[in-house]
């Protein structure tokens, strides 16, 4: 390719010239390529020849019309890859073809013609592939032909008909040596014009569904959100590092520092989403009470009247056009309809999946509305006992800000549409004094073990993993163990389980509010680590001989309220942790809202005058009267 474009004269301006080299690059591109492909008819059948497209650049002189020569590097066109056979096919049916219609008729594997790159990507030249020079050759002329045997070529739905005489004309144009050799349209009118995009064509980002809409918000609550503004917005380099100059300080300081303005960040960000949306959706309740003072004011106007009305209102103090105000609006409703359903908390712990969620509003409706609503005290639970700060937000709105739930996340009971309950009134009846103390971690019963505890193996700050063989440590930098580390090693956030009150006559039950993939860790089952109890619910284990009970009751853990099942969703296993046996509760899949159960083993139900109540078909222990009945 030797021969340079030739800008018409009186081209208009230098940009136009850009997207005519650009157009005809990417459109008005007719390419023959017989006698290069005629080369290579004796190719093997079995090679694949790859076609490279390079086009150069050139500058033609004003006045003696030689063309100066070209520094710039080639464009890359496309390639494609072509077997011999499809070769002598094409020498057969097509004389000239467009590169698309080429490559369609072909069957071959085209890439990306990226014009916008301009730089030239070396090509790595295998033994197997032939790179011959091709004549590229722009056509003014037969643009005409061109664009039909486009559409012919990219749509076969459309008829089109090409008539004959024109395509000869056209190919004429073409094969003649002398006829204008790489010409570029400078009227823009006449360039073809782009293919309108098609509906299924337009990308657009899947909205999310009603069920990945409430598992983002409980995701969030149990997640380490931070809610007050004013205690992130403090962050200097100074006070995080302790040194005054970045350029000075090593990389490792550096990196901790932007670490940690990049958590303050998003934390703030997640803050400030949250204020914006609960501002919002009280924007639409202020404005659906105005429409109604307006209703009353002008009865006259009619309902369109009266929220235009409003709206003006709203434009002229906001500064928006009413465009504006009338498509953020629309997002608006939609937070307003989620604060509806599922209270403030809801919103509040949206998360940023909320705008686009409202945008497309797909799984609004009444189902989202009753979901919502029947989570709506269990979502406030937990954002009370987790986040207490959180009310805090409701201040710029006016709402009341005391907390409705106090203490231990699992210190309320909860269930499906129902207010929530203090767990020490579901045992009341068994019990008036009960109290539960909650455990972070299992306590040693001096009575029974003394100091010695039987979970012991090594006492040591670190160890290697008996599943991994990784090093383990408490401290997060150090640790390299990743079998749990949701509850080992790792950053500890809250266990996304709620206790609940069971439907079905077992007292309270523990429910997942997030998923937990198979084998993932739901807890340690953690309680009072004690020996030779008898007549009491207790799990028993066994360590290099040591007998030990961990005894819960009134003291342990969430673990604590996982009922029995017959086929039940997880399961216990062993963990040696820094040199101490643990016992942990394992998921078997558990999807968000089902209720984690365990098999108790036919130990526990052996001795025991209890109905099993698992509901399962397979179910070991339902009595034989129960099942006659
Ligand atoms: C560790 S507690 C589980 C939490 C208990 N439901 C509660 O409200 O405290 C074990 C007790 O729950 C009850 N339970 C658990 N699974 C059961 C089942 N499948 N059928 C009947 N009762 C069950 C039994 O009373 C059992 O003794």
């Amino acid at each position: 390719m030797s021969t340079a474009p030739s800008l018409e004269k009186g081209t208009p301006s230098s940009t136009e010239a850009v997207y005519a080299i650009l157009n005809v690059l990417s459109n008005n591109l007719t390419i023959d390529l017989r006698p290069s492909l005629a080369t290579l008819v004796a190719t093997p059948t079995d090679t694949t020849v790859r076609l490279v497209f390079n086009a150069e650049i050139c500058r033609q002189h004003p006045s003696t019309q030689s063309l100066e020569e070209s520094h710039s590097p080639h464009v890359h066109l496309g390639s494609i890859n072509i077997s011999p056979i499809d070769i002598q096919r094409y020498l057969r049916e097509y004389s000239t073809a467009t590169v698309a219609a080429a490559c369609k008729s072909s069957n071959a594997n085209v890439e990306s013609h990226d014009i916008s790159n301009s730089t030239v990507q070396p090509q790595r030249r295998n033994s197997m592939l032939v790179e011959p020079e091709i004549i590229l050759r722009f056509s003014q002329e037969s643009d005409h032909h061109l664009d039909k045997r486009r559409k012919i070529s990219d749509d076969s739905q459309e008829e089109v008909i090409v008539e004959d005489n024109q395509q000869d004309d056209y190919h004429a144009a073409v094969f003649e040596d002398n006829a204008t050799t790489r010409q570029i349209q400078t009227k823009s009118r006449e360039f073809p014009q782009r293919k309108k995009k098609k509906d299924q064509d337009v990308h657009e980002l899947q909205p999310l569904s009603t069920e990945r809409f409430v598992s983002g918000v409980w995701k969030q609550i149990f997640n380490s959100v931070e809610l007050t503004p004013s205690s992130l917005v403090n962050s200097s380099y100074d006070n995080l590092c302790g040194t005054t100059n970045p350029g000075s300080s090593s990389n490792i300081e550096a990196f901790r520092f932007i670490n940690t303005i990049c958590l303050r960040v998003t934390k703030l960000s997640k803050c400030s989403r949250a204020l914006e949306t609960i501002v919002q959706a009280r924007w639409v309740d202020c404005f659906e009470a105005r429409v109604k003072e307006i209703e009353i004011e002008t009865p006259f106007l009619s309902i369109t009247e009266t929220k235009m009305c409003a709206l003006r209102e709203a434009c002229t103090m906001l500064q928006w056009s009413e465009k504006e105000l009338r498509n953020k609006l629309s997002i608006w409703r939609g937070y307003k309809e989620i604060k509806d359903a599922g209270g403030w908390a809801c919103l509040v712990f949206a998360g940023s999946g909320i705008y686009r969620f409202c945008k497309y509003r797909v799984g609004f409706g009444n189902g989202l509305t009753t979901k919502l609503g029947k989570q709506r005290s269990s979502l406030e639970v937990a954002a009370d006992t987790i986040h207490p700060e959180w009310r805090q937000l409701l201040s710029i709105i006016g709402e009341e800000t005391h907390l409705i739930y106090t203490g231990h996340p699992h210190d309320w009971v909860v269930s499906d549409g129902g207010t929530p309950l203090e767990l020490k009134s579901t045992y009341t009846q068994w019990d008036p004094d009960f109290h539960f103390t909650h455990l972070e971690s299992s306590q040693l019963d001096p009575n029974s073990w003394g100091t010695d505890d039987p979970r012991w193996t090594s006492n040591t700050d670190t160890s290697f993993c008996n599943s991994c063989g990784y090093l383990q440590s408490n401290d997060v930098s150090r640790n390299e163990c990743r079998c749990f580390p949701e509850l080992y090693g790792g950053c500890k956030t809250p266990v996304a389980v709620q206790v609940f009150r069971t439907p079905s006559g077992k007292n309270n039950g523990l429910i997942a509010r997030c998923e937990f993939p198979r084998g993932a860790a739901i807890g340690e089952f953690v309680g009072l680590i004690t020996k030779d109890m008898e007549g009491k619910d207790v799990m028993q284990s066994d360590n290099n001989g040591k007998r030990y009970q961990i005894f819960q009751g009134k003291l342990g853990n969430y673990t604590r309220f996982v009922n029995h099942s017959c086929a039940p969703n997880s399961q216990f296993q062993k963990f040696c942790w820094l040199g101490s046996e643990r016992v942990i509760l394992t998921s078997r899949g558990i999807e968000s809202g089902s209720e984690i159960t365990v098999d108790y083993s036919d130990e526990y139900w052996k001795g025991l005058d209890k109905e099993c109540k698992c509901g399962e078909p397979c179910c070991r222990y339902l009595k034989k009267q129960t099942r006659k009945a």
